[in-house]
C-alpha cells in the first residue's frame, strides 16, 4: 500500500519513467541518512557544540586545532557506527544490482550505503569516508580503512568518568551514567579535554604526521577517480534518463552541480526532501517530481 502522503499520480508517472530508464543518477545527502539517527549538516542549524560544522570540515581548523577536529569527527564515527542502514539505503542497493546504468553520488561519509552492500562500482563516494585514515601530509601517501572506536583512546567520548567542571555537568555525567549512555558531547555543555597531539591518531609510515579522516574538507578537490567516474559516466553519449536527489540541500559543489549537468543530458530530475523549500539551485522544470517526506519511507516506494 503505497505510503498515504504520496500522490498516486505523480508516482505513477514516476514509476512508468523509471521502468523506462537505462542511465539513472542519484545525489544522496545527509537526508537519507536522517531516520538512521544520523544529524543533517544543517540540522541543529549546522552547530557541532558551538562551532558552524562547515567551519570545523577544513584543513585550517585541523591545522589550529587538531584535538577539537579530532573530537568532531571521533563523535562522527561513533554515532555512524551506532547508527543502521534504514529501508532507503537498501532500496537504492538493490535497484543499482537491478540497473547496471545506476548510479549514487553521495555526499555522505557515514558508510551506511556500503554497510547495506550498495555495490561499490555503483557508488561514487564524492567526499570520502569517515572510516579512512590518511597522512596529514600531502608528502606521505599513507592511508588505512579504520573502524576502531574510540579512533585512540584519549578522544573516548566522557562517560560520567569526566570530571565536569560544573554541578550541572557532574549532574548529567551521573544521570546519563545511570542510564548507561555516552554524554552527548555535541551539547557544549559537555566538557570535552584537549588532546596533546602525541595522544591523536599518528601516520606510522612517515612518523612525523597525525593521521586525519579520509574525508574531503572545503577548499580540497574531489578524489580524482571519483571525479572521472562521474564525468565518464555524465558524459557518455547515451545522456541520462533521470536524476533522483535525495536528503540534500544541494548547496555544496561540485556535488550540487551535477543535478544541472544531468538535466543538460536529458534527464529529468526527481527531488525527495523532507522539506519541499530545498528546490535544487536551478529550480523546477515541467516534468520534475517533488515527494516530500522522510526518504527511508518514501525512497523504497518510488523504487519499487
Ligand atoms: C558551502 C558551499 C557554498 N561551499 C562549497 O561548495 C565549496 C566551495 C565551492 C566550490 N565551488 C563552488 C561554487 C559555488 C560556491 C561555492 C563553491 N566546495 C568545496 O570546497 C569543495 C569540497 C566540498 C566538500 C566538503 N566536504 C563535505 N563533507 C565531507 C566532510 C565532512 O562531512 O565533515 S560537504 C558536506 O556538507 C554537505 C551537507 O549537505 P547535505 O548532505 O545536503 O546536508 P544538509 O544538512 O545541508 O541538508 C540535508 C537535507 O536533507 C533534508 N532532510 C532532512 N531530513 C530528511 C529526511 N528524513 N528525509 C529526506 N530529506 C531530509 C533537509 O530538508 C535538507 O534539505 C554535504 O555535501 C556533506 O558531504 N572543494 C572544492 O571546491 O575544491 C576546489 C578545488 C579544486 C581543485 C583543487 C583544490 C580545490
Ligand atoms: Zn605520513
Amino acid at each position: 500500500m503505497a505510503t498515504p502522503s504520496i500522490d498516486k499520480h505523480a508516482l505513477d508517472s514516476f514509476h512508468a519513467h523509471l521502468s523506462q530508464s537505462k542511465r539513472v543518477l542519484a545525489l544522496l545527502g545527509a537526508g537519507l541518512s536522517a531516520s538512521s539517527g544520523l544529524p543533517t549538516f544543517r540540522g541543529a542549524g549546522g552547530l557541532w557544540r558551538s562551532h558552524d560544522s562547515i567551519s570545523l570540515a577544513t584543513p585550517e581548523a585541523f591545522a589550529a586545532d587538531p584535538s577539537l577536529v579530532w573530537h568532531f569527527y571521533n563523535y562522527r564515527r561513533h554515532m555512524a557506527l551506532q547508527a543502521q542502514p534504514n529501508p532507503a539505503h537498501y532500496a537504492l542497493a538493490e535497484l543499482a544490482r537491478k540497473l547496471p546504468g545506476f548510479q549514487c553520488l553521495s555526499q555522505n561519509v557515514d558508510g551506511l550505503s556500503q554497510r547495506a552492500e550498495h555495490p561499490p562500482d555503483q557508488l561514487q563516494l564524492l567526499h570520502g569516508t569517515l572510516f579512512e585514515l590518511k597522512c596529514a601530509s600531502r608528502r606521505c601517501d599513507y592511508h588505512e580503512t579504520n573502524f576502531t572506536d574510540p579512533v585512540v583512546p584519549a578522544l573516548a567520548i566522557p562517560t560520567g568518568g569526566v570530571d565536569p567542571t560544573s554541578n550541572e555537568a557532574r549532574r548529567e555525567a551521573a544521570a546519563a551514567q545511570d542510564k548507561g549512555q555516552d554524554l552527548d558531547i555535541s551539547d557544549v555543555k559537555v566538557p570535552i579535554p584537549s588532546i596533546s597531539t602525541k595522544d591523536l591518531p599518528q601516520c606510522p609510515k612517515c612518523n612525523a604526521h597525525l593521521l586525519r579522516p579520509g574525508v574531503v574538507w572545503f577548499g580540497e578537490s574531489l578524489p580524482a577517480s571519483v571525479l572521472k567516474n562521474v564525468d565518464d559516466f555524465i558524459d557518455a553519449d547515451a545522456g541520462i534518463d533521470l536524476i533522483i536527489v535525495i536528503g540534500t540541500s544541494a548547496k555544496v559543489y561540485p556535488a550540487a552541480g551535477y543535478i544541472d549537468e544531468a538535466r543538460e543530458k536529458g534527464a529529468r530530475v526527481c527531488v525527495v526532501n523532507m522539506d519541499t523549500n530545498d528546490a535544487p539551485a536551478s529550480g523546477w522544470a515541467e516534468g520534475d517530481w517533488l515527494f516530500q517526506g522522510d526518504a527511508a519511507t518514501v525512497v523504497p516506494e518510488l523504487l519499487k
